[in-house]
């Protein structure tokens, strides 16, 4: 489901003499359905960057990155925004907030851009900000004024709302307690039942242990740092 072949990536710093700095060369990772990869390795090693080549936000230099079939690396942006769309979640560690946008539709959207029906849509978004603690009285209100761990939780629970068949999670219970760690966990243990595929940085020990099949460390492709 999800497939990386020999994929490097290189940022040129524009500001410095159009210097290139390599970042990630000779990347090779396979994740299957119902399978929990993470990626591993310390600060610097190319995690983030590997996840960002994986959602089309960073282009490849070289090498395939392949998401239910569609060469990332080579497609265009429209193919890239409909794999979004349907097929491929993001779970970042912060919710890009929207003013005058209630906490419920923050979290409906996904589910009515593929064409949910609105109720459903709705009864879906109320349930997991119901399951990750968010209390009734905020469900109305737009996420701007909530507390970090209140955003982070909206944030979950959107990105857990329409369920894709594959998933990158970036660091999905940073910051929780106990109970809502274990609200993520549990919804993690659900999609993988149901055969989602999922990439994942998880820095909590714990958790990796628990919901993870494979680690790839990354630093195992990062120019000079290899072992
Ligand atoms: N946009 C960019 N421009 C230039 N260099 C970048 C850019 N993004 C990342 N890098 C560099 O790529 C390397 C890998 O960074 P990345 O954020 O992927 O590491 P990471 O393994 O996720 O680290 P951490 O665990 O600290 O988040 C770093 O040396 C970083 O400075």
């Amino acid at each position: 489901m999800i497939e990386l072949v020999d994929v490097s990536k290189s940022f040129t710093l524009h500001n410095q003499g159009g210097a290139t700095i390599p970042v990630v060369k000779g990347a090779s990772l396979k994740a299957e359905p119902g399978e929990c990869v993470a990626l591993t390795g310390p600060s610097g090693a190319g995690k983030s960057t590997l996840m960002r080549v994986i959602y089309g936000n960073y282009l490849a230099a070289s090498g395939q990155v392949l998401v239910a079939g569609l060469d990332v690396a080579r497609a265009e942006p429209r193919q890239i925004l409909l794999l979004r769309r349907d097929t491929l979640g993001y779970v970042s560690q912060f919710l890009r907030v929207v003013p005058r946008v209630s906490a419920l539709d923050v979290v409906a959207e996904p589910l009515l851009a593929v064409g949910c029906d609105r109720q459903v849509a709705m009864d879906r978004a109320a349930g997991l900000l119901k399951r990750l603690n968010i209390p009734e009285r905020l469900w109305t209100l737009s996420p701007t004024t909530f507390s970090g761990g209140e955003k982070q939780r909206v944030n979950i629970a959107r990105g857990f709302a329409h369920e894709y068949p594959a998933m990158l999670l970036d660091e999905p219970t940073a910051s929780l307690d106990a109970q809502n760690r274990e609200t993520v966990l549990s919804l993690i243990e659900e999609a993988k039942n149901k055969g989602v595929t999922i990439v994942g940085i998880f820095h909590d020990l714990d958790a990796r242990e628990r919901v993870c099949d494979r680690e790839v460390d990354v630093s195992d492709f990062t120019p000079g740092m290899a072992a």
